[in-house]
């Protein structure tokens, strides 16, 4: 194994895992910490999925350590810590205190922090982050339910979260390519800094960073970070590259989307799969609490619907609509609630013949998948930048498609399926 990565949502290591792919490392997801039962040497590039971006940062820590642990045990020459391209998290952590931990156990002494993703429209300058032309705090991450980011600057962001100093290697710097990337970090070292926000605003500027970092035992980031690994290898004679798949293998069966993302671009998916005709449910938090909504009634309901076509249930509402239910559930509540029942409707709806799925949202597709007992995930082709099918290898035959929320044009949700072999 090469690269082992341990990512903080499902989504994000789907993302990471399809980056891998495409650099051309045989790639393998691995939901939760691995065990002995995982075979891990087999492959160039090994994702962890856990689920560790909400919850305390104690506990974030622990498996994000167990997690390395395993990968390293089996043979991983660099570790990735995957977050999220708009550096999701809480002024409590848990992107710092993990950063903090993984450098312990690997033995780092300085670590670079780079979210950028340029084909999704996540660019990084002087240390700011932009989500297409606007900045962090001023897209429409500033309302996302569980993690609104409300500071575009990552240096003021991630030093709120770690003891650590915190600095920046800027774009003037990256612009000039590798080398003066890797005298930048070795300065910013010599001076105290251990985790350095790198500016980031195209693939070339990534590849760039992906050279300088190749001996860097642990790096951090969204999964950009990752377009230049591959190549690292191939020039050290580690890696003969795989094409990339072009296509997977997906059983006969029922389809259907679960949606628990609120952010824009889901909110934009569902509204065009509506209009396009599917069957679509709304799933309301505030009923599912009294009762008045129940996981039963909705397997009913997906029951009674054409098996030609896929059906949609959702929860995704409007920010104004999710901090309604917030005041009245609470944060955390209202999430775990929704995530609940839709891991049972996931469930219930497998059980009742669907064998391909789309789960939208990074927490709602680790408790969907959690429900199933999926441990681990071949990667296939692209449906959009960042979204791959993936197909479940133990237990159930299964594809799915862990869409991270932010991600897809609005018709994935139509036109994903044509993607199946
Ligand atoms: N209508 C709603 N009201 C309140 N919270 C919701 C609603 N719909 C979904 N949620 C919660 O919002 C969170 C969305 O997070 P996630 O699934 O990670 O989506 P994303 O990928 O967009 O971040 C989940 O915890 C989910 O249960
Ligand atoms: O880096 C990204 O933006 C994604 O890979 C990601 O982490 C997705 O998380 P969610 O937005 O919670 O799906």
């Amino acid at each position: 194994m090469l690269i082992g990565a341990v990512a903080d949502d499902l989504t994000g290591a789907t993302d990471l895992a399809l980056m891998l792919a495409a650099g051309g490392m045989r790639t393998i997801q691995v939901m939760g910490v691995p065990d002995d039962a995982h075979r891990l040497e087999d492959f160039d590039a090994v994702v962890v999925a856990l689920k560790s971006r909400t919850i305390p940062a104690a506990e974030a820590v622990s498996l994000s350590v167990a997690a390395a642990r395993a990968l390293r045990a089996a043979g991983c020459r660099q570790l990735i810590f995957k977050y999220c391209s708009t550096f999701d998290s809480t002024d409590e952590g848990n992107i710092g205190p993990v950063t903090d931990a993984l450098m312990a156990e690997t033995g780092a002494a300085v670590t670079i922090a780079c979210p950028a993703f340029p084909t999704n429209g996540r660019t990084i300058y002087m240390g700011h982050l932009f989500v297409g032309q606007q900045p962090l705090a001023e897209s429409p991450m500033r309302d996302h339910p569980l993690t609104p980011m409300r500071d575009s600057n990552l240096v003021r962001v991630l030093q709120r979260q770690t003891a650590s100093k915190v600095g920046l290697i800027p774009f003037p710097v990256v612009h000039q390519g590798a080398a003066a990337i890797r005298t930048a970090i070795a300065a910013a070292a010599r001076s105290g800094e251990r985790m350095l926000i790198v500016d980031a605003i195209t693939d070339r500027d990534l590849r760039e960073i992906g050279t300088a970092v190749a001996d860097m035992p642990l790096i951090t980031g969204g999964s950009g970070i990752a377009i230049g690994l591959a190549d690292n290898f191939a020039r050290a004679g580690l890696l003969a590259p795989s094409p990339p798949p072009r296509t997977i293998k997906a059983p006969p069966g029922r389809a259907a989307i679960v949606a628990g993302s609120c952010s824009q671009a889901t909110r934009t998916q569902v509204k065009t799969a509506i209009e396009a005709g599917l069957p679509a449910l709304r799933i309301e938090p505030q009923a599912l609490a009294d009762g008045r909504q129940t996981v039963e009634a909705v397997l009913d309901w997906a029951a009674e619907q054409d098996p030609l076509h896929p059906i949609l249930v959702y929860s995704s509402d409007e920010p104004e609509a999710v901090r309604d239910v917030q005041s009245v559930l609470g944060r955390a509540q209202a999430g775990e609630l929704v995530e609940r029942s839709l891991a049972a409707i996931g469930m219930g709806l497998v059980e009742a013949g669907v064998t391909r799925l789309i789960v939208a949202g990074g927490e709602t597709s680790g408790a969907v998948v959690g429900a199933l007992g999926v441990a681990m995930l071949e990667i296939g082709p692209e449906i959009d930048p960042g979204v791959p099918w993936t197909r479940a290898l133990d237990g159930r035959d299964l594809v799915l498609a862990l869409k991270s929320g932010n991600f897809g044009a609005p018709d994935f949700f139509i036109k994903a399926w044509d993607r199946l072999a």
